[in-house]
């Protein structure tokens, strides 16, 4: 997968040359580029903001800038018979969940534009949608001072999905979200500690009894913090599970 980032702070974007997801770069698993949204500008001093039509406080991103890294970064990839996705960190996007990241994990080009102050002119999301598929997408219901943030967290979410990118496969499929429900709390030695000790069942050695017991603390954990999800659960709209893409 390609993925590109497009931000004012390319420094933000520092971490992902760590752990798996750097690793998975060396790897060749992932071919990630960030781009610094001031190269694409042509003025003296690189502007890229201005302020708002209809008044408001804050500065809103200009459109030409992001038309000319965008337009460059689409290039890159050459050409191909999909268009690749936009993803527009945005606190009025859909909401990213597990079973969004499976559904980006499969695309051969993701590019990321970080807004910052008030947002990106909306010409932009359209003028975009001619050379890719445009998806606003939200965290959470908070307000970040631009998307950069966001974007380490949907890399990393979307990376580890990736074949060859985690260890163990099997990890990806008995982790929150990956069936619909929370994770079962997990223990390791001492079995005893500060005189509070690992459920029994856990130690007993009979596997039936143990995935049992494990089934039932996600359902009550789920049930417990975040009710909402039991609820998704019934109507079917399961995310993808235990598998990578
Ligand atoms: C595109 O325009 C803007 C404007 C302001 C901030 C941001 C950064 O994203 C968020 O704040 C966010 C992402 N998920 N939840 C919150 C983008």
């Amino acid at each position: 997968m390609r993925i590109d980032v497009v931000s004012i702070f390319p420094e933000y974007l520092a971490p992902l040359e760590l752990s798996l997801i750097g690793k998975a770069r060396q790897d060749g698993l992932l071919d990630l580029h960030v781009h610094d949204l001031r190269d694409f500008t042509t003025d003296k001093h690189r502007s890229v903001d201005d302020t708002p039509y209809g008044g408001g406080a804050g500065m809103v991103m200009k459109a030409e800038p992001w038309a000319q890294a965008l337009a460059s970064v689409a290039e890159a990839r050459g050409v191909q018979d999909s268009k690749p996705v936009l993803i527009v960190p945005s606190p009025a996007g859909e909401r990213f969940n597990q079973a969004l990241a499976y559904e980006l994990a499969e695309e051969d080009q993701l590019v990321f534009a970080c807004g910052r102050y008030e947002g990106i002119d909306e010409r932009v999301i359209e003028w975009a949608e001619e050379h890719f598929t445009v998806r606003p997408v939200s965290l959470g219901d908070y307000v970040l001072n631009g998307g950069e943030v966001a974007v380490l967290a949907m890399v990393e979410a979307i990376g580890r999905l990736l074949p060859g990118v985690v260890g163990n496969p099997e990890s990806l499929v008995e982790e929150s979200h990956s069936d619909g429900l929370l994770e079962y709390p997990v223990y390791t030695k001492p079995a005893s500690w500060r005189d509070r000790d690992v459920p029994a069942v856990l130690l007993s050695g009979n596997h039936g009894k143990i995935a049992q017991w494990r089934r039932h603390e996600q359902y009550r954990r789920t049930a417990e913090r975040r009710p909402d999800l039991l609820e998704s659960l019934d109507a079917g709209t399961l995310p993808r599970a235990d598998r990578t893409v």
